[in-house]
């Protein structure tokens, strides 16, 4: 597999340069099919589109996905690599798109193929990459058209060379892309042990990790799932780029209609949630709730806005607790578990939840062994800003634009919680500790802290 990145030990900086047009157009070769281009003339394009994807285009016109005529849209380049741009003015809440099913690729489409007997005790996604990277590897494979138009690697954390990710030190979303590699990679070693080995005639090609991460990879930026209960890439609808202008997240809907010249499928139809102006780019919004690492480690980009600024905290009711399962067990009522993640926003207050979380975990414990985690000097010591000034600098290439914008978000979110602590800390004389609460409810302490030993109401007054 070649690669979109040069490094240069020398100048560690070159590791992170942009992905220009040029690149692009390089990562695309792929299979040009000697289709008639004359019915597409729409897509001309300066620089000019990559064979791949016109070929890909001309692929879904004879499928009856796309009809050159009426189609309101056209792929071109646009700065967050493909995209697609309105062929005329576009109403709010208009179909753009429609996909029928057969096209779809999701554990379905993996199950009636050669492979899918192999499959069934896999889980989705691992269905979904395997079937992926073995198409990807078969030179006659009928989703070739398709294939073809992916990308060889985004700018996702999961594609980051060593030297990219140590510019992730101390940040959440070294330990996230860490961990999903590490799984990726344990359910990869299970499926070459129990099912590409065994089944050498069904995977005449040799299959690396490598290979698996790219197809990882392009489900994590590209597959849906929200409509269709399951994950699914949707060729042509993953042409769609995000836009932070987009507030609405009801992008598609589902409906059985026409598929082609005389089928009739299960469509998913992708929508726009806002007018667009012919010649403008269409976009989606990938995730209102996702924060500055999730859009890093999924879709390899960040928002420069600090409403994605966040910091996610992991917290754990330990096994050794003398009441581990009591406080596990509330923790679940309340849709938590023993492990619980909580992001905290920039400008926006600690959630209730990650609070009570905290009290919970902490009973018969003292407040400071709440809050010493996250106090803890290793943590401080790094939370000046030095990355503002890098910022500043400007021209850091993407790669370390992202880091930088990712670890800078964290620390700036870690300095708000830390005054908003410091403030609760102040008061906490104020407040009543939840044994007082308690003992009040049962009647052993009075409003002002006097003690009975047995309910006051039992007192007898003399
Ligand atoms: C669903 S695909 C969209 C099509 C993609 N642009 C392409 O060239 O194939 C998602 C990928 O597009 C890119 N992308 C989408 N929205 C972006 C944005 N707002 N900023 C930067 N890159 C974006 C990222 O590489 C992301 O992983």
């Amino acid at each position: 597999m070649s690669t979109l990145f040069s490094f240069s030990p020398r100048s560690p900086h070159n590791a992170f340069l942009p992905l220009t047009r040029q690149r692009l157009r390089q990562r695309r070769g792929g299979l040009l099919v000697r289709f008639s281009l004359a019915s597409l003339d729409f897509l001309d394009s300066d620089p000019p589109l990559p064979p791949a994807v016109q070929t890909f285009w001309k692929w879904m016109t004879e499928e009856g996905v796309i009809s050159s005529s009426t189609c309101p849209l056209k792929p071109a380049y646009v700065p967050e690599g493909l995209g697609l741009i309105a062929r005329r003015d576009i109403a709010e809440d208009e179909i753009i798109l429609r996909v029928p099913r057969r096209l779809w690729v999701n554990p379905d489409t993996v199950a009636a193929s050669e492979i899918g007997y192999l499959c069934t005790d896999l889980k989705p996604w691992a269905q979904v990459s395997l079937f992926l990277t073995r198409e990807r590897l078969r030179p006659n494979s009928s989703w070739r058209f398709y294939i073809d138009i992916l990308p060889e690697k985004t700018n996702s954390t999961i594609y980051w060379s060593e030297e990219e990710l140590a510019e992730l030190k101390g940040t959440l979303l070294l330990r996230m892309t860490k961990e999903m590699k590490e799984y990726v990679k344990s359910e990869f070693l299970k499926i070459e042990q129990e099912i590409i080995r065994p089944n050498k005639e069904l995977f005449p090609s040799s299959i690396t990790l490598d290979d698996f991460y790219w197809a990882f990879g392009m489900i994590r930026s590209r597959a849906f799932s929200r409509l269709t209960g399951q994950l699914a890439m949707l060729p042509l609808v993953d042409f769609i780029n995000h836009s932070s202008k987009i507030t609405r997240e009801d992008n598609a809907e589902e409906m059985n209609g026409p598929a082609g010249l005389f089928s009739w499928d299960l469509l998913f139809c992708l929508k726009s949630t806002i007018p667009v102006k012919e010649g403008e780019q269409v976009f989606i919004q990938y995730g209102l709730k996702k924060n500055n690492a999730d859009l890093a480690l999924y879709y390899g980009f960040v928002e420069r806005n600090s409403a994605r600024d966040a910091y996610t905290f992991t917290f754990s009711i330990p096994e050794s607790d003398p009441y581990y399962g009591d406080k596990v067990e509330i923790a679940k009522e309340n849709d938590l578990d023993e492990t619980a993640y909580f992001d905290v926003f920039m400008d926006r207050p600690i959630t209730q939840a990650m609070l009570q979380y905290l009290r919970v975990a902490a009973i018969q414990q003292t407040d400071a062994f709440l809050l010493e985690p996250v106090f803890k000097s290793s943590i401080w010591a790094t939370v000046e800003l030095p990355d503002q000034k890098l910022l500043e600098v400007g021209n850091l290439g993407e790669r370390l634009d992202i880091a930088v914008r990712v670890r800078l978000g964290g620390k700036l979110v870690l300095q708000q919680i830390q005054l908003e602590f410091k403030e609760r800390q102040l008061k906490l004389d104020a407040f009543e500790y939840y044994q007082e609460r308690r003992f009040k409810e049962l009647g052993l302490v009075g409003d002002i802290g006097e003690i009975y030993c047995q309910p006051k109401d039992s007192v007898p007054s003399v």
